[in-house]
């Protein structure tokens, strides 16, 4: 969905995401260097800030209530469990004096047996209660910023998309949402359980047996240091780790969803290794985070049962000189192992916190993010300054003036070039015209088009409608005046009705399928749709790969009118079709362009014939401008050459 930018912005259904589809990007390896400051991936920051903590912190606001009564819950079973030892060192002092008296010890331990289940069950409930509790908030908490990362990525300009990797942005949606919402949740409900049972344990350590509890305590300083820098170290791998995996997903999806030509040139196995190597880079990374998990936990663990057995040996000794009963200094054990399993908790849930945290800061880089071109009006545009924003009809005027316009590039990690492609064009397209835009390639016929639907900004000059600076326009209430017909259309894994009503202005519901069978017929489609097993209703499989190419583009053609559109921009495909799906698709632009501004570009020389103008674009510039026989009438002009040389 995020390669398809451009279509999704044709179409503008933001709306209707039906499959992941691959959009043309035949210059990936480009970015923009002044837009590339805006969205340059911030280094990691090592230390985790209060300002990030509060931001996670933030996320959970909207289930306060929830995590409240998750942690009210938590405290009740939390605080029964923390009875056990107490009750277990007073049944062990029980059956220590009544151990003469069989029926007295008998009816005594049922009556302490018959209370203690009672309370096991009371603790077993709040607990099942906690997880659901808990567990859905976070599933909601995902959900929301699942949400925002999506529609924040979804409505970045085109220019975001050229220089960002789909397999990342896809990761990020997946992979770093869950882990930052798990750890907000689920892992913050372990962290608060495992802190109350430290604390409530070292109290009733305090308790039982004071000088004990001092031996004990000596412990914890030390593994309080070592789960800081612990936590620091895991908080900066996981930053790494989610970026290796990014990398590997981009590799499959692309591999993926280039099947065809992976299999062609029977690239199988090199593709397996390469995943591979992708793949083992993120295994180095997590065997260095399993390294220092394993060193602090195995230190933790040792010093929690070093923490027994000092109390075993001073315990025992202070038994023998009748300074503690036999139940309290099983109690008191107990509380010890309490006390080292729930450090080992707080440590967990520190080190998981900070993965959150390492997850989140790349969370909020997308979210953050402010278009430079915006897909959606500006908040207060539309009402503000709702005069410019829409026009009241449209004649369907369309001016280039004076256009300057460079793609910024460069390889990734190369210092980024300027591609200076248009400097003072001028263009005007008379409303209800055709012109055919044609030129060598690469001199940037497909460019006009992205910079009429307003994916890009040109660096000077203006692209007017109807005399308005598309700039003020609203952004939404353009692109439906502009029916699109991309070069290789893609169409999603839907119905092929799906697909035509896609296009709608409105709601796709809005369109009948009355509506949807005439746009077909139109577009010359009708005919071969109804031969499909389950004609409108059929599958058309992932970017209509179970269509012919000639099929597809009759199917885009229907979906860029079924919103009849006063304009209309059809980038003709530069594959060759079939003699009959050529006529059939060149007979339908035919039709659907009557009344109609059309603005083609151009590579076949019956569309070039039929158009009432042709422009010319060579060197940055508008070379000439006028009909096939006024320009074939020029012997040395551009257009002549270009097609003595066959070269369009
Ligand atoms: N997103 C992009 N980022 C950087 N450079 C780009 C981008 N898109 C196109 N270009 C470059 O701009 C130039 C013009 O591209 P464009 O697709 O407009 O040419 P075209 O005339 O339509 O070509 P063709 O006839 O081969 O389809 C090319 O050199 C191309 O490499």
């Amino acid at each position: 969905m995020l390669r398809l930018l451009p279509t999704l912005r044709g179409q503008r259904c933001l709306h209707q995401q039906q499959s992941w589809h691959q959009r043309h990007r035949q210059d990936l390896l480009f970015f923009c260097r002044r837009q590339l400051q805006s969205s340059a991936p911030q280094p990691p920051k090592q230390r985790p800030r209060l300002s990030d903590i509060r931001r996670l912190a933030a996320q959970s606001r909207p289930e306060r209530r929830h995590i409240l009564a998750g942690i009210g819950l938590l405290a009740i079973s939390s605080g029964i469990t923390v009875s056990l030892p107490f009750f277990i060192g007073r049944i062990v002092d029980v059956i220590d004096s009544e151990k003469d008296d069989k029926a007295a010890l008998s009816r005594s331990l049922t009556r302490i047996s018959a209370g203690l289940a009672g309370l096991f069950l009371l603790g077993g409930a709040a607990n099942a209660a906690r997880v659901y509790l808990m567990r859905s908030a976070g599933q909601r908490i995902i959900k929301r910023m699942r949400d925002a990362v999506y529609s924040s990525t979804l409505t970045q300009e085109i220019a975001f998309f050229d220089r960002s990797r789909t397999g990342e942005l896809v990761n990020r949606l997946s992979a770093d949402t869950a882990l930052v919402g798990e750890s907000l949740t689920l892992n913050v409900a372990d962290g608060i359980r495992s802190t109350f049972m430290a604390v409530a344990s070292v109290g009733m350590m305090i308790y039982v047996c004071p000088r004990l509890a001092a031996v004990s305590l000596a412990v914890v300083p030390p593994v309080a240091v070592l789960a800081v820098v612990y936590g620091r170290y895991v908080k900066r791998i996981t930053l790494q780790v989610q970026d290796r995996l990014a990398a590997a997903t981009q590799l499959a999806e692309e591999r993926f969803s280039g099947i065809r030509t992976v299999r062609a040139f029977a690239k199988e196995a090199h593709e397996i290794r390469s995943y591979s190597q992708e793949t083992q880079s993120v295994y180095l990374v997590t065997l260095n985070e399993a390294k220092a998990r394993a060193a602090f936990f195995g230190s933790v663990t040792a010093a929690g049962n070093l923490v027994v057995l000092c109390v075993l040996y001073s315990g025992g000794l202070m038994m023998s000189d009748g300074r503690l009963s036999v139940g309290n200094l099983s109690a008191f054990l107990l509380y010890a192992v309490y006390v080292g399993v729930s450090i080992n908790g707080v440590s967990s849930f520190y080190s998981d916190l900070m993965r959150g945290l390492g997850a989140s800061q790349r969370l909020w880089q997308l979210i953050d993010r402010q278009p430079l071109i915006p897909a959606l009006p500006v908040a207060g545009q539309s009402a503000a300054s709702a005069t410019d924003s829409r026009l009241g009809r449209v004649r369907g005027e369309i001016k280039f003036e004076r256009v300057a316009f460079s793609y910024c590039g460069g390889g990734l990690g190369e210092e980024a070039a300027r591609l200076q492609l248009f400097h003072g064009l001028d263009l005007t397209v008379p409303a209800g015209a055709s012109v055919a835009i044609v030129g060598p390639s690469g001199s940037g016929k497909s460019t006009l088009g992205h910079l009429l639907m307003r994916f890009y900004d040109p660096d000077q000059g203006f692209v007017r409608l109807d005399g308005v600076d598309i700039r003020t326009l609203d952004p939404v209430w353009l692109r439906n005046q502009i029916g699109c017909v991309p070069q290789e259309p893609m169409l999603f894994s839907c119905s092929v009705a799906d697909n035509i009503r896609y296009g709608a202005a409105l709601s796709s519901t809005t369109v009948s399928q009355a509506d949807v069978e005439a746009a077909a017929r139109l577009a010359n489609a009708h005919g071969f749709v109804s031969a499909l097993p389950q004609g409108y209703d059929t599958l058309v499989g992932e970017r209509g790969v179970l269509l012919s190419g000639g099929q597809r583009q009759r199917v885009a053609i229907a979906r860029a009118i079924v919103k009849n559109p006063r304009v209309l921009l059809l980038d003709e495909a530069t594959s060759a079709l079939d003699a009959e799906s050529e006529y059939l698709v060149h007979d339908a632009l035919l039709k659907v362009a009557k009344g109609r501004t059309v603005i083609t570009i151009a590579h076949r020389l019956s569309t070039i014939r039929t158009a009432d103008l042709i422009g010319v674009l060579s060197d940055g510039r508008l070379a000439e401008l006028g009909s096939y026989v006024e320009l074939m009438a020029r012997p040395n002009g551009v257009f002549r050459r270009l097609i003595d040389r066959q070269t369009l």
